[in-house]
């Protein structure tokens, strides 16, 4: 409807006002009448659409929905924080459902996909017909323009086009690399706790490593944040995912044209980190042009086959379609979701470890056994994956704690599944620990941390285990995350007892596009001899 009912509403009232009043239509005092109209017709249209529309006219006002925990924000503010929770609830109250009802910003509809029959026909069947809501556009400024936000045909060939260099047997070659980022850091650890047990936030090492493993299994390049404590790229990472209420804000008022050029203080941190970003990708992108120029490989008749570095960053300089500028996005997309995510899949996965420290201890005693020397030992993927409890254990903890817990899309089309109709024009949320948590998909225990669970089980079905989502947009990353998160939970469960600081001491939260530790993440560590 957007902006169509105000000026009706505008025009019935100049109408009401003139048969009232016997005032000309919107005559003789236009100048001072068309603002008082219009702001009465704007105050109208906002009662309706906050009052009478999610209760009377919304064609969802028979589905169940969450508590609605505020009039005008719905659940729309505890998006991050709860979210999640609601998605569960209603799965557990409503299990047969294919959705149940949230409430957006401002009374809008919006819905939550509950059921794997659902999130199917999203992520899959009509993947295209549901591309993600204009809303989320202002990621861009942060994430690039590049592969997560491409839709449709334009999709399908950049998808394609990117496969090559996330192939497992492409990916596997990044043992060494991750290793060596691993290893510096434990160096770190071990200088730490040289005098014993110590309390330390880990979480940062954890975003340096990632980002330095990426840089260069990526594009070959090394961005030197593990031993830059001051580095400007990370610090400005740190900056905008720890903006709290700011970034609710941000995205609150998004859809205003023009409001990213607000100086609100977060507008201007992100025009910062812009700056930043596309600063560091033209230096990697440099770098590379330099190297494979020297090297004779770029542009070669074939393109992509012809170049021998089969890393991301030369598939994107082996297509010719492809700007400066485009290039440049597809490396700010790759940085961002490939370093943020695996460092709060690790510091979630040691929290949840230092309060399993039996399944620790299990895990230790296999790696040890396999790896007698030590963290040298481990060279190769086939030795990281033929360790049947690691495997059990790292599922288990992707599943309880997926780093993106949710994301949304918006229909641009009537769809129904099996009889119940999703319209045009409505948000879709997707509840990733929603079914990674659904009591009907993981059984009563589903709440619980228990790798055992995948003792002879895959996933019954794909639709259950959403951490890398699932269908035609799945993270085209998961083979190289899981790797590298392999490398480095089985390196440092080896050799170092994850303790919690304070027992069950409560970890603050932060959802901008990944759940990160607000406050960082204060653990124990200490370094068990012998290995
Ligand atoms: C534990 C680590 C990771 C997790 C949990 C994860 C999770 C996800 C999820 C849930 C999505 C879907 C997002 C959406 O559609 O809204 C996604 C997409 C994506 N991920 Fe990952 N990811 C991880 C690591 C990585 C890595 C290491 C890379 C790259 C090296 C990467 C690159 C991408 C890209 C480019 C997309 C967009 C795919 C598309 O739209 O076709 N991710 N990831």
């Amino acid at each position: 409807m957007g902006f169509r009912l105000p000026i009706l509403l505008g025009t019935c009232l100049a109408a009401l006002v003139n048969y009232f009043t016997g005032r000309p239509l919107l005559a003789a005092n236009l100048v001072l009448w068309l603002p008082v109209y219009f702001f009465l017709a704007g105050a109208l249209y906002f009662c309706y659409r906050v009052f009478v529309y999610p209760l009377y006219v919304s064609p969802y006002r028979s589905l169940p929905s969450p508590p609605n925990p505020h009039w005008l924000l719905g659940n729309f503010y505890d998006y991050g924080r709860h979210y999640y929770e609601h998605a569960i609830m209603m799965a557990e109250k409503y299990p047969d459902r294919h959705f149940t009802r949230f409430n957006g910003l401002f009374g809008s509809d919006a819905l939550t996909l509950l059921s794997p029959e659902a999130h199917l026909m999203v992520l899959q069947t009509r993947v295209y017909g549901f591309p993600r809501p204009a809303l989320s556009k202002a990621y861009k400024t942060i994430i690039g323009n590049g592969l997560v936000f491409a839709e449709g045909q334009e999709h399908r060939h950049q998808r394609k086009l990117l496969s090559p260099a996330f192939s497992y047997a492409h990916v596997k070659k990044f043992v060494p690399v991750f290793m060596s980022k691993t290893k510096k850091v434990m160096n770190q650890f071990d200088k730490i706790v040289e005098t014993g047990p110590t309390v330390f936030e880990v979480f940062s090492y954890f975003s340096r490593l990632t980002l330095d493993a990426i840089g260069e299994a990526a594009f070959g390049v090394d961005l030197n944040s593990i031993e830059d404590e001051n580095s400007e790229l990370v610090r400005t990472y740190d900056k905008i995912s720890n903006a709290g209420d700011q970034f609710f804000l941000f995205n609150m008022f998004a859809f205003l044209p023009g409001w990213k050029y607000v100086p609100t203080k977060y507008n201007n941190e992100i025009r910062h980190a812009h700056k930043v970003f596309s600063a560091t990708c033209k230096k990697v992108l440099k770098e590379k042009q330099n190297r494979l120029k020297s090297t004779g490989n770029v542009n070669d008749k074939d393109g992509v086959s012809a170049i021998k570095d089969r890393d991301i960053l030369s598939i994107l300089l082996g297509n010719s379609d492809w700007s400066a500028e485009q290039v440049e996005h597809q490396i700010m997309t790759f940085l961002f979701a490939g370093h943020e995510t695996t460092a709060g899949a690790v510091a979630w996965a040691l929290l949840t470890l230092a309060k399993h420290v039996d399944v620790q201890a299990k895990l230790r005693a296999e790696v040890r056994e396999a790896f007698p020397g030590g963290v040298d030992d481990i060279k190769a993927a086939e030795q990281i994956e033929s360790l049947k409890y690691a495997n059990n254990v790292v599922r288990e903890l992707m599943r309880v704690n997926p780093p993106v817990i949710s994301t949304a899309r918006e229909s641009s089309q009537d769809i129904s599944i099996d009889g119940e109709t999703i319209y045009k024009g409505t948000m879709l949320n997707i509840s990733i620990k929603g079914l990674n948590y659904s009591k009907k998909l993981w059984g009563p225990d589903a709440y619980e941390f228990n790798p055992d669970r995948w003792d002879g089980r895959q996933a019954d079905n794909a639709y259950a285990y959403m951490t890398f989502l699932q269908g035609t947009r799945a993270c085209i990353g998961r083979r190289f995350a899981e790797l590298e998160f392999k490398c480095i939970l089985t390196s440092f469960v080896g050799r170092y007892l994850f303790e919690e600081s304070v027992e069950n001491q409560p970890i603050n939260r932060e959802f901008v596009v990944t759940v990160r530790p607000t406050d960082g993440l204060p653990l124990k560590v200490s370094k068990i001899d012998g290995w």
